[in-house]
């Protein structure tokens, strides 16, 4: 059992953490923001996430997890520190390591003893010796300390999981006896540890995000081209899939990718490589083609309605994926602004993100818990997030109240021949649009 301090209370270090403490470490949750500490300390989770709360009551009641506003004592109390802190994007699209570097700061006022100081933080190669340089800058004594890389692949929503059962664990350390003492630490996860240089441990983590990235822009626009010539892309990813090279994980075609991580970690990536010299084209591409991804429901929407002013449409579901109340970089956020520029009446539905969401629209739109709420009365509906609510709607009630059977599936979770069958007028992904066959390029209309 191990003493660790997490600096950064966020997703990464609320789940993280808890993970830790779960596998039997004493483990206290650190972070600057107060309200953040006072909710947690009265078991309110800052976030959701599956399952999360539950783990947290256990372990807290189980004395092996703490939450403190005191970063200070919090750094003086462990041995092993994990660097869990934010790491947006900047304006020019690099990492913003403004608060990893405040952390170091305050591990090196802090350094009262010998200390592994872990980047989990996403960051960019040549970030863990900067941090190395920042404790060494401030600190009081010549106590000695190690600084590591040892990346964090959780998802959203299935991230206690994710975290529980992970593939792998990256270890990059400035020496053998860190690298080896945090390779002891994850021993009850009883998962792969692959031993690494720094550079090469923080490297893993950006070429990770930005493969699976390449993966889902690949798909989207083989969809796309589906869409010209023919096919299901449905049926395409999974033939592709079957093929044990290729795999089937992150061949969904739809909107494109949001969230907090892969929009800003392809951004940090093909910066890091242009400042290096090189231009990273592939990864371009595959941002740019994720920018045009998120507008094409607008398109079919356009072409199925003529014009939205007007019009009511429903948004049905915002977060950037299902299971989580995450805006960042939500596709709806981009689609949201554009259908009231055109004018239409905006009705939207989330299941958990409805509060989130009016910090950005106000009342320019109607927010439901209710998705037949949302649906009642209107002329469209496009579909954003496959929410469980939402792939199980109920079509033939969804018919019955809208104004209008147009519905714009932006993330395929329904069946063709049933919208068929059902009289709607329904267009999804890279599949052939209700009512029309496709022989080749040539479009057959029934
Ligand atoms: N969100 C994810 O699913 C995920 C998964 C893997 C990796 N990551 C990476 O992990 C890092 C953290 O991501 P996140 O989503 O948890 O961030 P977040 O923005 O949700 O949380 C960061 C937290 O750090 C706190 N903080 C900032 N400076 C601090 C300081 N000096 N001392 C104490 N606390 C401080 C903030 O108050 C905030 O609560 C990022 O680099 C991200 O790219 C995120
Ligand atoms: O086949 C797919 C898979 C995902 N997505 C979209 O991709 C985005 C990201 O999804 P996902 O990767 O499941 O969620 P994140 O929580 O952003 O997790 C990613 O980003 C984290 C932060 O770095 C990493 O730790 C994870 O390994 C990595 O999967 C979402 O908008 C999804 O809708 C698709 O469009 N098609």
């Amino acid at each position: 059992m191990k003493k660790i301090t997490v600096i950064g209370t966020g997703y990464v270090g609320l789940v993280s953490g808890t993970c830790f403490s779960e596998i039997g470490h004493q483990v206290i949750c650190c972070d600057i923001d107060q309200n953040k500490i006072e909710q947690l300390k009265q078991m309110k989770m800052p976030i959701y996430e599956p399952g999360l709360e539950d783990l947290v009551r256990k372990n807290v009641h189980d004395g092996r997890l703490t939450f403190t506003s005191d970063v200070s004592v919090a750094i003086q109390h462990s041995e092993i520190i994990f660097i869990a802190v934010g790491t947006p994007m900047s304006e020019t699209g690099e990492a913003d390591l403004t608060y990893v570097k405040a952390a170091a700061k305050m591990i090196g006022e802090n350094l009262n003893d010998y200390k592994i100081v872990v980047t989990k933080s996403t960051v960019p190669v040549g970030t863990s010796r900067i941090v190395r340089q920042i404790i060494s800058k401030h600190a009081f004594t010549s106590v000695s300390f190690d600084v590591a890389s040892n990346p964090e692949f959780l998802r959203e929503g299935s991230a206690i999981s994710d975290c529980m059962n992970m593939d792998r664990a990256v270890i990059g350390a400035s020496s053998d006896m860190a690298a080896k003492i945090i390779e002891e630490i994850h021993e009850p996860f009883h998962t792969k540890v692959l031993i690494t240089d720094l550079e090469s441990a923080e490297m893993i983590k950006y070429a990770a995000n930005a493969f699976l990235a390449t993966k889902i822009s690949f798909i989207n626009a083989i969809a796309n081209v589906c869409e010209l010539v023919g096919g299901d892309i449905v049926k395409v990813a999974e033939g592709m899939g079957l093929d044990s090279r290729i795999g089937n994980k992150f061949l969904r075609a739809g909107i494109g990718y949001g969230g907090s991580c892969f929009p800003k970690d392809t951004l940090a990536l093909h910066h890091l490589a242009r400042v290096a010299g090189y231009d990273f084209s592939i990864i371009q591409s595959v941002i740019d083609t994720n920018d045009k991804q998120k507008t094409i429901v607008i398109d079919k929407l356009l072409k199925a309605l003529g014009d939205v002013e007007g019009n009511a449409i429903s948004v049905l579901g915002l977060t950037f994926k299902p299971n989580t109340d995450d805006l960042r970089y939500a596709p709806s956020l981009s689609i949201i602004p554009i259908l009231l520029n055109k004018g239409a009446k905006v009705k939207v539905f989330d299941p958990i993100a409805l509060d989130g969401v009016k910090r950005y629209f106000g009342a320019s739109v109607t927010y439901h818990d209710d998705v037949y709420d949302a649906l009642h009365d209107s002329d469209a509906c496009l579909v954003l997030t496959e929410w469980e609510e939402i792939v199980g709607l109920d079509l033939d009630k969804a018919k019955s109240i809208m104004k209008e059977p147009i519905i714009i599936d932006g993330r395929n979770c329904f069946d063709l021949e049933i919208m068929n069958s059902r009289g709607f007028h329904y267009q999804s992904i890279g599949r052939p649009a209700v009512g029309e066959e496709r022989i080749g390029n040539l479009a057959v209309t029934n």
